[in-house]
């Protein structure tokens, strides 16, 4: 009894430092959007998905404006987007220079109001990649966050 009861007051001052540490939360976290995955030949990353595994997948889209293209694979609950360099500043190559194979690049869940999200990652000094959001592969706003920020993950939100 006495072991539980010390436990317990553990944990509540645990959670309490962690909650100290924000000076401000945002609340509008919403659905998991994609995971990314960077891929050196994007034909045949997108064969796999389609022709062996059986999904279905989107065309490629050509994104100047994030120097990538894309495919996206079609699941039950949630979607996959390959990644493949477009144009001659990609934001993914150095990353596939390091990851010859391809590797998992960002996921992205979305936000219900991102200019919200941005003033609370700035108020607690989680840097965003660029000041403002641009529109994604969606046609929707999105903001990546560094991964040096987020535990080693680039976080990429998107408004819902
Ligand atoms: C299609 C539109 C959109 C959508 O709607 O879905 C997209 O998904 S676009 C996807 C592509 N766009 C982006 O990734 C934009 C944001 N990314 C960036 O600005 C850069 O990639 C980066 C994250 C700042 C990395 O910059 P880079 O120049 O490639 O590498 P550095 O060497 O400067 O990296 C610094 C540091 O961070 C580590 N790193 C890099 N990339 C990742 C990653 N994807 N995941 C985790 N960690 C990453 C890198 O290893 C370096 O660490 P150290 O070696 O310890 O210094
Ligand atoms: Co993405």
């Amino acid at each position: 009894m006495f072991r539980f009861a010390r436990f317990a007051l553990c944990r509540q001052l645990m959670v309490r430092h962690v909650s100290a540490t924000a000076k401000k939360s945002f609340s509008g976290l919403g659905k998991f959007n994609h995971v990314a995955i960077a891929v050196p030949n994007l034909e045949k990353a997108t064969a796999l998905y389609r022709d062996i595994l059986g999904a279905k997948v989107s065309d490629v889209q050509d994104l100047p404006e994030h120097g990538v293209s894309t495919v996206f694979v079609e699941l039950p609950n949630t979607k996959i987007e390959l990644l493949h360099p477009f144009g001659e500043d990609s934001p993914i190559a150095k990353f596939l220079a390091k990851n010859k194979s391809g590797g998992i690049h960002h996921i992205c869940v979305e936000v219900n109001n991102i200019r919200e999200a941005v003033a609370t990652l700035q108020t607690n000094n989680i840097r965003t990649l660029t000041k403002e959001p641009k529109i994604g592969a969606h046609g929707k706003p999105v903001i990546f966050c560094h991964p040096k920020d987020c535990n080693g993950v680039l976080l990429e939100l998107e408004e819902a």
